[in-house]
């Protein structure tokens, strides 16, 4: 078991115990290749099925609409290559400057690429403007690829809305809705979405598997070229155990849905707490519009990786910001978007929970929380927005 208070959900989960025991068999005595003619593999191939099944049944999507893939990235990746390769002759990308680096970074290989590629703003509560949306539409427009809910903010984005809008002007629509699959509720028979992107270890599956939906009809080229696995839309023999670790944890994810209002009032409890005890603190991105998971909290005058560290002395592991750029000092691109003061810029720390946290882990965050800030601003050479170096800054960061 978990020897901290873990609250970096968004980063990854904990395995399901009931995920583990679903997959553990297939590591072991049914070990046969999905592929094969004799019932050993036959076996294995129905676990496949099954697996199948159990995501479809989250998203409410047809079981042959769903394509296993080993990660977000990589889900992200297929998505926006195929959907590009499907329309050769269309060579504008729409897509937000919020996005997780799976998308952002793609996006700024196909620049380079020849594509052109458009990143929608956010106002300072993390919102788009859908009338920016509407006016970067054209005919050459190839596809529009946005993401659910954010992971730093936990900000979600209207869907469905923007679906409407894209699939007016004929553009393919994909959603990269890692963050939002078992936190909100998805339904693809009903949606504008054309393809969604999922991943298991956000979900309480194990890390190296994850799926991609994909609407029957739309054209897909695949981009992992090989056999004729996942119908040869993804070649490489299937994650076995990955898969069957996936549909369990979809079937979880599902039963789940229905209690996420305790997660949220465990998050509306942090928060309060933090925000009533503790002066000079904002909540970054809109405050309803958003996951009932994730709470994401700028401490002015100090440094989000002091309290982090400090945090973690207390056995509590946080964030500031998305794990893969949490190596390199740089603010968060995404608090960048909003538009932040640099004092809350540096100082913003995201607090994400899951279906395990509980009242006691709360209460002993909100212990701690007061006196971790207190201690670290008695040490910070600013703590108050005159500081003339502060302002400078400031204007250092509005001028980027
Ligand atoms: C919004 C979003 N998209 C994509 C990914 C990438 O998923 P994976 O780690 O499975 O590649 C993540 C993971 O942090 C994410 O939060
Ligand atoms: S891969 Fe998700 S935080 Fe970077």
């Amino acid at each position: 078991m978990k020897d901290c208070i873990y609250l970096d959900n968004n980063a990854t989960t904990q395995v399901d115990p009931a995920v583990i025991e679903a997959m553990l068999p297939y590591l072991t005595t049914y070990f046969g290749n999905p592929s094969s003619m004799h019932s050993f593999g036959g076996q294995v191939g129905q676990a496949v099925k099954q697996g199948r099944l159990q995501i479809a049944s989250l998203l409410g999507a047809e079981a042959s609409e769903i394509v296993f893939t080993s990660c977000g990235t990589e889900g992200d990746n297929a998505a926006i290559r195929a959907a590009l390769s499907a329309q050769p002759n269309k060579r504008h990308i729409i897509t937000t400057v919020v996005e997780h680096p799976a998308v952002l970074n793609l996006c700024k290989r196909l620049e380079k690429e020849g594509y052109t590629v458009t990143y929608l703003s956010v106002d300072d509560q993390g919102l788009l403007d859908l009338h920016e949306l509407e006016a970067a539409l054209t005919g050459n427009t190839a596809l529009v690829s946005v993401m659910y809910a954010n992971n730093e903010t936990g900000v979600i984005f209207p869907i469905e809305e923007i679906g409407q809008i894209v699939k007016e002007k004929g553009a393919l629509f994909h959603v990269d809705a890692v963050q939002a699959v078992g936190k909100v509720p998805l339904d693809m028979k009903t949606s504008t979405i054309d393809m969604l992107t999922l991943s298991g270890h956000k979900i309480h599956a194990p890390k190296g598997i994850g799926a991609l939906y994909v609407r029957r009809g739309v054209r897909f080229r695949p981009f992992m070229i090989g056999g004729h696995q996942e119908r040869g839309r993804r070649g490489g023999t299937e994650n076995v155990a990955g898969i069957v670790a996936l549909g369990k944890a979809a079937e979880l994810a599902q039963q789940h849905l229905l209690e996420v209002e305790t997660e949220k009032r465990l998050r509306d409890r942090l928060e309060q707490g933090i925000l009533s005890a503790i002066p000079n603190t904002v909540v970054n991105g809109h405050s309803t519009k958003r996951l009932p998971n994730t709470t994401n909290i700028g401490f002015k005058y100090i440094e989000g990786e002091a309290i982090l560290l400090s945090l973690n002395q207390f056995g509590i592991c946080a964030s500031s910001g998305s794990a893969c750029t949490s190596g390199s000092l740089e603010p968060s691109h995404v608090l960048r978007a909003l538009g932040l003061p640099y004092s809350v810029l540096h100082g913003s720390i995201r607090f994400s929970l899951s279906r395990y946290t509980t009242d006691a882990e709360i209460d002993r965050v909100l212990e701690v929380m007061p006196q971790v800030v207190e201690r670290l601003r008695a040490m910070s050479p600013f703590n108050s927005d005159d500081a003339e170096w502060l302002q400078e800054q400031e204007k250092a960061v509005l001028a980027h």
